[in-house]
């Protein structure tokens, strides 16, 4: 463990041979016996976690988050496979070592578990306390933290008096405590406004930029991983859907388990559009548009390039609907056009490749009736 006194703003990473902060999964499996009989809670997950990086876990109800968060600092022993912090197994530690583990592996809760008859000074201080520090020591220690958290003002303060994002900020402060490499976080602004939210994870980010922590975090807010995390996992029932760089997984969500999560994020047909949406063109004589749906998947770079567009596509081209977002500066999203139904296509597979490309995919959605040129 590195001193609990070392000044937090100067900590930098370690470029030791496995760099501080790496957590690796080898075949891991956790069962758990039930009364109703054995639940398999995870089984045969295996991935590294880079040194430095924000790794986000996501999954529905179930799918294991929690059960393989808590694995990396033993609060859950594994049936099968290994954990490895820093290149070791961490089965392997005796309780001393388990001790030292917990203090370079801090954990931030939904539900911020701050003392509350205790002072915000008080729960920054507990584990440094705990960890046999000077007061001299956890004096200086405590105030950094409260200054790096933003909270000078309330170190007499009790958790009651603070709001939602104070509390959590207590709760950084205190996993903080013990210079920590890495620091888990169990939905962590699953409890907040979305203001607050912001704010906390602008400081989580702003943690990892400039400690080099790596953050492990569940969420069920996909927004959440949108903004902060590099990679994502993927769970479903206990296993590996998918994971890789937050932009490829949401740009293109391979498994049907992601598609899930993600379906609120994406810009779906408004109601009016999706009930006159027909499969086919309607009988001949009848005026009509087709949809058209370009889509962005965040590769190489690619944006939509309206005035591209407006030129491959036929005269009359409109815009319906649609959107972008951008992950770690790649485009995801999708365009809604109508086109006049008799006006010829162009060649899609031309359009959707090569340097020239316009669009990832393009692709006719369906036809709707041009009663009243509404689209
Ligand atoms: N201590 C336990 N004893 C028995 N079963 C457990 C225990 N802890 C978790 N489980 C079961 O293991 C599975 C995975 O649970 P886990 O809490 O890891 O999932 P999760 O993805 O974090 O879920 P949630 O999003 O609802 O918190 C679930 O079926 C759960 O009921």
């Amino acid at each position: 463990m590195n001193a609990p006194h070392s000044p937090i703003h100067l900590q930098p990473a370690s470029c030791a041979h496995v760099r501080a902060g790496t957590v690796a999964f080898e075949h891991l499996g956790k069962t758990y016996q039930a009364s109703s009989g054995p639940v398999h809670a995870l089984q045969d997950i295996s991935l590294s976690i880079p040194a430095g990086s924000i790794f986000g876990i996501i999954g529905r109800s179930g799918a294991g988050k929690s059960s393989l968060l808590r694995t990396i600092n033993r609060l859950e022993r594994p049936s099968s496979g290994r954990v490895l912090v820093d290149g070791v197994d961490i089965a392997s530690l005796n309780e001393d070592e388990l001790v030292r583990l917990r203090r370079r592996v801090g954990m931030i809760f939904q539900h911020f578990n701050l003392l509350s008859a205790k002072t915000v000074y008080e729960n920054v201080a507990l584990p440094l306390r705990v960890a046999g520090a000077s007061r001299v020591e956890i004096d200086r220690r405590v105030r950094d933290l409260l200054a790096l958290v933003g909270l000078q003002d309330k170190a007499n303060v009790r958790p009651a008096r603070l709001s939602g994002g104070q509390k959590q900020r207590v709760g950084i402060a205190r996993a903080l405590a013990t210079d920590p490499q890495i620091l888990l976080c169990d939905e962590a602004t699953s409890a907040l406004d979305p203001e607050t939210t912001q704010s906390i994870l602008q400081l989580l980010r702003g943690i990892n930029r400039r400690l080099g922590i790596t953050i492990i975090l569940i969420t069920h807010e996909m927004s959440v991983i949108r903004e902060i995390a590099d990679q994502v996992l993927v769970l479903e029932q206990g296993r590996i859907a998918e994971f890789g760089e937050v932009w490829q997984v949401f740009g293109a969500p391979a498994h049907v388990a992601t598609r899930a999560l993600l379906a609120p994020l994406q810009h779906g047909l408004p109601d009016d559009l999706q009930g006159r949406l027909l499969p086919h063109p309607p009988a001949e004589g009848l005026a009509h548009r087709k949809i058209l749906r370009l889509g962005y998947t965040g590769a190489n770079a690619l944006e939509p390039d309206i005035a591209r567009i407006a030129q491959a596509l036929p005269a009359g081209t409109r815009l319906v609907h649609g959107g972008v977002d951008r992950i770690q500066g790649h485009v995801h999203g999708r365009l809604l056009l109508s086109v006049a139904g008799t006006a010829p296509l162009p060649d899609f597979s031309l359009l959707t490749q090569g340097p020239q490309a316009l669009a990832h995919s393009i692709e006719v959605i369906g036809h709707v009736l041009d009663l009243e040129h509404s689209l």
